[in-house]
C-alpha cells in the first residue's frame, strides 16, 4: 500500500464516495459517522476484470474522473477457498444468476466451506493522482441462507467465532468486525495521519 501522502494537502472539494449500491453507502456511513467528511455520488461504475486491489484503483481513476475531484471507492469480493479465491470481485454476477441455494451448491463437492469477505477501499485524490487502497478481510464459511434478505450474500456468510450470519446480526455488530469496516479502520488513519484541508467548505454525508 502506497501511503506516502503530503501532509495537510489541500483537496480542492471533500470527498465523494461514489457507488450504485444504496446498501454499502448505508454502512459506510454508519462506520464514518462524522470521522470522515464526505458525500456521496450513486454511479454504477464499469468494472475491470482482474484482481481486487486493480478492479478497485480502476474504479476510482474512472471516478475521479466523473467528479473531478477527491473520490473513495470500493469493491467487494466474496472469496470461497475452495475455489481458489472465486467468485471474488465477480460475486455481484455469481449471486444474481445463482442466487444463495446456487452459491451453497457451488461448495457442494468440496468439504472445505471456509471463505472470506474482502473490501478493497481506494482514495483517489483527484482525475490524474494514483489511487491508495485500503483492504480490509473478514473469514468465515458459506453456509445456507439464515436471516433477512436486505443486503447480497449477507444470509449465506458466517464470520468465524459467531453462530450468526451477517445478516441475522445486528448491523451494529455486523459493522464491527465486517471486511468493510476493517478497511474503512484503516482509512480512517490514514485520513488522521494526512490531515488534509479542504478548499471549499466540507459537509458531511449529503
Ligand atoms: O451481503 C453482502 N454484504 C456486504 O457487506 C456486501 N458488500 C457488497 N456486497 C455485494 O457484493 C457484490 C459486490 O460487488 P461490487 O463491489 O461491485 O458492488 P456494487 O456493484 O453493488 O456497488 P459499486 O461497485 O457501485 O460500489 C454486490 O452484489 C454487492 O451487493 C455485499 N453483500
Ligand atoms: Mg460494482
Amino acid at each position: 500500500m502506497a501511503a506516502t501522502v503530503r501532509a495537510a494537502a489541500a483537496l480542492s472539494q471533500p470527498v465523494t464516495f461514489v457507488t450504485g449500491n444504496a446498501k454499502k453507502l448505508e454502512e459506510v456511513r454508519a462506520i464514518l459517522g462524522n470521522s470522515i467528511p464526505f458525500r456521496s455520488l450513486k454511479i454504477d461504475l464499469p468494472e475491470l476484470q482482474g484482481e481486487p486491489e486493480d478492479i478497485s484503483k480502476e474504479k476510482a481513476r474512472l471516478a475521479a474522473k466523473e467528479v473531478s475531484g477527491p473520490v473513495l471507492v470500493e469493491d467487494t469480493c466474496l472469496c470461497f477457498n475452495a475455489l481458489k479465491g472465486l467468485p471474488g470481485p465477480y460475486i455481484k454476477w455469481f449471486l444474481q444468476k445463482l442466487g444463495h441455494e446456487g452459491l451453497n451448491n457451488l461448495l457442494m463437492a468440496y468439504e472445505d466451506k471456509s471463505a472470506y469477505a474482502l473490501c478493497v477501499f481506494s482514495l483517489a485524490l483527484g482525475p490524474n493522482a494514483d489511487p491508495i487502497t485500503f483492504l480490509g478481510k473478514t473469514p468465515g464459511k458459506i453456509v445456507p441462507s439464515r436471516g433477512p434478505n436486505d443486503f447480497g450474500w449477507d444470509p449465506i456468510f458466517q464470520p468465524d467465532g459467531y453462530d450468526q450470519t451477517y445478516a441475522e446480526m445486528p448491523k451494529e455488530e455486523k459493522n464491527n468486525i465486517s471486511h468493510r469496516s476493517r478497511a474503512l479502520a484503516l482509512v480512517k488513519s490514514h485520513f488522521a495521519e494526512a490531515k488534509y484541508t479542504f478548499e471549499t467548505e466540507p459537509s458531511i454525508q449529503q
